[in-house]
C-alpha cells in the first residue's frame, strides 16, 4: 500500500528536491510537499531528505561549446579573471580533475560525462564527440540538481589515463559554467541555459593552433595531428558544429583577408555574433546601433604595422535569427592603446572607463591578447557578468514580491 508523507517546506519561493535512495533530485517550487512512498519507511529514514535553496541564491547556468583546443580553457581562464579571483582545481581531490572552482564560479568540462573510456571507444569505433559516448541523461539530471541548489557526485574523465575515475562533489556555485563538446545538444540540458556561447574556429586556423599545441607542447608529429583532425572532422560536422546555431553568441575566428592568400594563419579575422532579443543580454555596437559601419582606426591615435586593423559592425541574419556582428581583423601593435578602440564601443558592459583594456593588459600573456579573439572573450566575460547581475537581481526583485504578496 502507498504511503503518503506530507512535508512542509519552511521557506517560500524556494527550490527544494527530495533524494531517496531510488530516486533523487525532484524539483519543486511550493509549500506544501505531498510524497508517496512504496512501503511504509519514510524517504527521511531510508537515507534520502529535503534541500531546499532560495530562488534569489539560484545558480546561473552558462554554456561553452567548441572543439577541443579551441580556446575553452584560455576563454575560461578570461572569465573568471572578470569576476575577480583565480580559478583551480577543487582542494584536496582528484588532480587530474578537469573542474576549475573561483569564488563565484565552477567551471565543469562535459567530457566528465563521456560514457566510454578510451579503451571502449576504440572497441566500439566511436569518436568521444559521437553522442553514443556520452551520459546525456545524467548530465540533464546533474546539471538540473546544481541549477536547483543541490549539490551532485560528478564523474570524472581522466585524460591521463583515459579511464573514468570515481566521482568528484560539485556543489551549486553562483555561476556554473559547463564547456565542453556539447552543451547544447541536448534539448533538455540547452533549455538550462542562461546564456550559450560557441567558438567557431575556422580548419585553417584550427590546424595552425594544433600544430603550435600539439607539437611544441605534446610532442606530436605533424602527420598524427592531421590524421586526428581528419579522424574527428565527420562527427565534428555532424554533432558539434550544428550546436551554433543555438548560441547566443558565437566567436567565429578566420584567416585574415588583409593580406591576400595569406596560409601562415597569424593574423586573424574575428567576428563576435550576437543574437538579438535575449534577455539581460544587449548586443555591443560600434559607433551607431543598427547601422552598417567599416573603420579604420590606424592613424594618430593607434599605431598599426602591416597589414593594419579593420573593424566593421552591422545587423545580419544567422541561421535565420536576427543578429548584430561586430568584426576584428587585424592585430594590435599597442595593448595600451586599444583604450581608443573601447571607447567607441557601445554597451560592452564595463564598469569603470577603460575596464577592457585593463583586462586585455593584465593578461596580455594569454594566446590572442593582440587581436579580436582576446578583445571578444574579455567582452564576453563582461557581458555574461552584466547578465549575472541583471538575473540575480531579477530574481531577487521576484522573491520580495512574492513574500510581500
Ligand atoms: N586566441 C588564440 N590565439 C592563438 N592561439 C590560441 C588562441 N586560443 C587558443 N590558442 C591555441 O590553442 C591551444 C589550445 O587552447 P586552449 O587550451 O584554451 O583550448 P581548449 O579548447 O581548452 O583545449 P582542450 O579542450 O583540448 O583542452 C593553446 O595552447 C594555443 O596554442
Ligand atoms: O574531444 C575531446 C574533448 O576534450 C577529447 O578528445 C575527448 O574528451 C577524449 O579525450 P582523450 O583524447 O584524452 O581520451
Amino acid at each position: 500500500m502507498a504511503v503518503c508523507t506530507v512535508y512542509t517546506v519552511q521557506s517560500l519561493n524556494s527550490t527544494c528536491s527530495i533524494s531517496t535512495p531510488n530516486k533523487t533530485h525532484l524539483g519543486f517550487q511550493q509549500k506544501q510537499v505531498v510524497f508517496y512512498t512504496s512501503s511504509k519507511r519514510s524517504s527521511k529514514r531510508g537515507g534520502g531528505g529535503i534541500t531546499c535553496a532560495a530562488a534569489d541564491s539560484q545558480t546561473i547556468v552558462i554554456g561553452l561549446a567548441a572543439d577541443s583546443g579551441c580556446g575553452k580553457s584560455t576563454f575560461m581562464r578570461r572569465l573568471t579573471s572578470v569576476f575577480g579571483g583565480a580559478a583551480e582545481p577543487p582542494k584536496g581531490g582528484n588532480p587530474d580533475s578537469n573542474t576549475l572552482i573561483s569564488d563565484t564560479t565552477t567551471v565543469i568540462c562535459l567530457d566528465d560525462y563521456h560514457s566510454l573510456d578510451r579503451t571502449g571507444r576504440k572497441e566500439k569505433g566511436v569518436t568521444a564527440l559521437d553522442p553514443r559516448a556520452n551520459n546525456f541523461d545524467l548530465m540533464y539530471e546533474q546539471v538540473k540538481a546544481i541549477k536547483d541548489g543541490i549539490a551532485v557526485q560528478k564523474p570524472i574523465y581522466n585524460h591521463v589515463s583515459g579511464l573514468l575515475d570515481p566521482p568528484e562533489l560539485i556543489k551549486p556555485p553562483k555561476i556554473l559554467v559547463i564547456e565542453g563538446l556539447h552543451p547544447m545538444y541536448d534539448k533538455r540540458v540547452r533549455d538550462l541555459l542562461d546564456f550559450s556561447i560557441y567558438l567557431d574556429i575556422s580548419n585553417e586556423v584550427k590546424f595552425a593552433w594544433k600544430i603550435q599545441r600539439d607539437m611544441a607542447e605534446r610532442g606530436h608529429s605533424l602527420e598524427s595531428i592531421k590524421a586526428s583532425i581528419e579522424a574527428r572532422k565527420p562527427d565534428f560536422d555532424a554533432y558539434i558544429d550544428p550546436q551554433k546555431q543555438y548560441a547566443d553568441a558565437v566567436i567565429e575566428v578566420l584567416p585574415t583577408q588583409l593580406i591576400p592568400d595569406d596560409n601562415e594563419g597569424k593574423v586573424l579575422r574575428v567576428k563576435l555574433i550576437m543574437k538579438e532579443g535575449v534577455k539581460f543580454f544587449n548586443p555591443v555596437y560600434l559607433f551607431d546601433e543598427g547601422s552598417t559601419i567599416s573603420w579604420i582606426p590606424c592613424g594618430r591615435k593607434l599605431t598599426c604595422s602591416y597589414p593594419g586593423i579593420k573593424f566593421a559592425y552591422g545587423p545580419d541574419a544567422y541561421f535565420s535569427n536576427e543578429v548584430s556582428v561586430l568584426e576584428m581583423d587585424g592585430q594590435f601593435d599597442r595593448l595600451d592603446e586599444l583604450i581608443y578602440v573601447e571607447s567607441h564601443l557601445s554597451n560592452i558592459s564595463t564598469k569603470f572607463y577603460g575596464e577592457v583594456t585593463q583586462q586585455m593588459l593584465k593578461h596580455a600573456d594569454f594566446p590572442g591578447s593582440n587581436n579580436g579573439t582576446g578583445l571578444f572573450q574579455t567582452i564576453v566575460g563582461l557581458k555574461i557578468r552584466d547578465l549575472y547581475e541583471q538575473l540575480t537581481a531579477s530574481r531577487a526583485a521576484g522573491s520580495l514580491q512574492a513574500t510581500k504578496a
